[in-house]
């Protein structure tokens, strides 16, 4: 049965020209062979509708076996023509020049997909997802799960990204076009190459085929005892300036650099990943982009108050934060929330100049603007710091946007030209598998070992890094749980979630590989005792697409979630949040339940929530879901508590409220702010103990269901 995403689309009858052709033959890379062939029998029929005055035309996708198999040989031949194209004229390189849907559609692409990102997918052909066997997964990102796989035609392993759609709306398809479309824009030796686009007719999915890289910066920058030398640490920041330069020129903003998104393969190489959040950008144009960019961490001040026109310096920012990063051996700014990571900003890098505020008018500027102004001490801070490490820290870390130069500027400071030089990347170490994805995976490990029996606690990893045991909650976290709330999903879940290989693989179409001893061997070659510390998940971007796509848009590429006011209210929870979040809770103590009890409890603005977060909550509400909600229990509350902050179905619980009532004096946001986080926690533990106690006592637990009586349920 195919599903219910074919049924029919409209063509678009854009012509490419045979400028356009050649430019996507240069640009395209995506590897074919065997277009015709098929191991299993997918049989797609395709036929003009007999009234088709509109053009449409109507894509059945079936899975057969052989009795039912059903060959269009009209859809074959165009798609074996189109196979012969390309390798006449590209050996070993889909470049089929298709501009129509329809076109696109015959080479094999789902129409869903064909109909709003015909761009995207133009001069490619679908690779098959049986060419490839899934091996493991590897990494969960906000939107996506990725895993290693063997390319069965080329003999290669690769990285295959499964994109999550949220039911194929046009508007979250379109976001994942933006990335493939800048991914094939770029094409440089330290920004990751996209190989190939894998469709998944019976699942309605699309795999993303990348090379497969090894490592990442923030897996490696975690591993126990591993620092980098002073031309390692050049190697790798001339890298990714190189990249990041590449992007600018080719008119793209990454907007999510960070660690994480920083992939290094076995020799050396690092490349950019990530494109989920970048965009083009015309620097001679007044484009209006999104604020809500870049993961908390390295996001850079303008971006915080709110600014909208904004340019290859937030990218600069974020570079200057891991550059201090390499150095440091820690995150040098890890907020929890948008207020505090301004706050530490401001209290290292000094606060923007009366002059700045003046002619930036940032939205948030009458809110953060501090009463006093901060001095600057980044010099202070890092005086142990090679000087001309320093001096390129202090132009990156720059507070005015205009100061922070270029990639290319960067490229031939002093930091690059004085001894000791880079280093060549051949010549780096080969790591053990180091990614912060297993590194959060022996975290988890180590967590369950303690939690079954108390011995799981690895001695070494108290002493290692402590910034990373403080929670740092994703910092779309707001958006994210109600996407995931109306997908009927907890982002627990989707943390702790065990891969289950056989579910995805019989819907993806991909072979199933039975559990294989080179993977045993594998997670025994890494570290037993669960030595990679914990790098606090911070890997997500701030919106999720689809919520921008849910949310609507008020910028060309921006969510209509927030105005300026909002500020504190879709940021400042982040951080009562993190106590949330399944990773984190055996740490802080409390249970979702537990904790979202005790939010509720606080005084004051914790809960009143602002009427344009009400307005954005109702939006984002799932159908059938606007005037009450489900009990964990089947029965429903009242839409007016969900108001008040909660929202929940079953036990997932959600909370939209402010943390902070916005004020001027920032010290005292911040303090009420970290008062009000500790007195949930230090109740949340008493009321465990206390729970604890009644267990022990053989009694019944209480209920502690925010749904029992009320609020003052405790
Ligand atoms: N080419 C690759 N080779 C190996 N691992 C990869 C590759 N691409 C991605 N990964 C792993 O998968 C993780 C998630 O990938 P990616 O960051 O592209 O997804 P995402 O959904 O955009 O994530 P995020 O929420 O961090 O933005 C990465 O952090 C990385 O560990």
């Amino acid at each position: 049965m195919g599903c219910n995403c074919f049924k029919a689309s409209a063509i678009d009858d854009s012509r490419e020209s045979p400028r356009d052709r050649l430019s996507s033959k240069a640009s395209s890379d995506l590897r074919v062979s065997r277009v015709a062939s098929s191991r299993r029998e997918e049989v797609v029929r395709l036929k003009e509708r007999p009234s088709s005055r509109d053009g449409r035309v109507m894509l059945i996708d079936r899975q057969t076996n052989g009795s039912t198999r059903v060959q269009t040989e009209n859809f074959e031949r165009k798609r074996e023509k189109a196979a012969e194209y390309i390798i006449a004229h590209h050996p070993g390189i889909a470049t089929v020049p298709k501009a129509a849907e329809g076109e696109h559609v015959a080479a094999g692409w789902p129409s869903w997909l064909a109909a709003v990102a015909g761009e995207a997918i133009r001069g490619w052909i679908p690779r098959r997802a049986d060419s490839f066997e899934k091996l493991d997964k590897i990494g969960q990102g906000t939107y996506s799960n990725v895993y290693r796989a063997r390319d069965l035609d080329h003999g290669k392993i690769v990285a295959l990204k499964k994109v999550r759609f949220d039911n194929l709306e046009p508007e979250s398809v379109r976001f994942m076009a933006r990335e493939i479309n800048i991914l094939r824009r770029l094409d440089h030796p330290n920004i990751i190459k996209l190989e190939g686009l894998v469709t998944s007719r019976m699942s309605c999915s699309l795999y993303l085929v990348f090379e497969y890289m090894e490592h990442d910066l923030a897996g490696l920058a975690s591993f126990p005892g591993l620092k980098f030398t002073e031309p390692q640490v050049k190697c790798y920041m001339q890298q990714l300036l190189r990249g990041l330069d590449h992007c600018h020129s080719r008119g793209v903003l990454h907007r999510d650099i960070k660690g994480s998104n920083l992939l290094i393969d076995n020799s050396g190489n690092l490349k950019i990943a990530d494109f989920g959040l970048a965009s083009f950008f015309d620097p001679h144009q007044n484009q209006t982009l999104t604020s809500r960019v870049v993961t908390l961490w390295y996001r850079p001040p303008e971006l915080l108050l709110g600014a909208t026109h904004y340019g290859i310096s937030v990218d600069l920012w974020s570079t200057g934060c891991i550059l201090a990063e390499l150095y440091a051996g820690k995150p040098i700014m890890p907020g929890r929330t948008e207020v505090e990571q301004l706050h530490k900003i401001f209290k290292l890098c000094g606060s923007p100049s009366e002059d700045y505020w003046r002619k930036s008018k940032l939205p948030h500027a009458t809110i953060f603007k501090p009463q006093q102004p901060y001095r600057r001490i980044v010099a202070e801070t890092f005086k142990e710091f090679p000087a001309a490490a320093l001096g390129l820290m202090e132009t990156l870390l720059s507070i005015d946007p205009a100061d922070r130069g270029t990639a290319a500027a960067a490229l031939k400071s002093e930091f690059f030209t004085t001894k000791p030089l880079a280093c060549d990347p051949s010549t780096l170490p080969i790591y053990p598998p180091s990614k912060e994805f297993d590194a959060k995976a022996r975290d988890e490990e180590a967590r369950r070992q303690k939690a079954a029996g108390g011995k799981g606690q690895n001695p070494e990893r108290k002493g290692a890094r402590e910034s990373r045991a403080i929670p740092a909650p994703d910092a779309n976290a707001e958006l994210v749980l109600s996407i995931q709330k109306r997908q009927g999903q907890s982002n627990s879940k989707s943390r702790s979630e065990k891969f289950n290989p056989h579910q995805e693989d019989v819907a993806s179409g991909f072979p199933i590989d039975p559990p294989r001893q080179s993977q045993v061997l594998e997670e025994t070659n890494r570290d037993p005792q669960g030595h990679y510390i914990k790098r606090a998940s911070h890997s997500g971007p701030l919106v999720h697409r689809a919520a921008w796509a849910k949310a609507g848009r008020n910028h060309d590429d921006a969510p209509k979630v927030s105005n300026g006011a909002d500020l504190s209210t879709l940021s400042s929870l982040v951080a009562a949040r993190s106590l949330l979040t399944d990773g984190r809770r055996e740490k802080c103590g409390p249970s979702q339940p537990e904790v979202s009890n005790l939010i509720g409890k606080l005084p004051g603005s914790f809960n009143e929530v602002s009427d344009s977060i009400r307005k954005q909550d109702r939006k984002l509400q799932p159908q059938g879901h606007s005037g009450s909600y489900q009990r964990e229990d089947g029965r429903t509350g009242s839409k007016d508590r969900m108001m008040q902050g909660y929202g929940s179905k079953g036990n997932k619980i959600h909370y939209s409220g402010p943390l902070l009532a916005p004020s001027g004096n920032m010290d005292q946001m911040l303090k009420d702010h970290d008062r009000q986080i500790q007195e949930v926690v230090r109740r949340a533990r008493i009321d465990k103990a206390k729970v604890r106690k009644v267990q022990a006592d053989g009694n019944q637990v209480p209920d502690y269901s925010i749904f029992s009586s009320g609020r003052g349920a405790l």
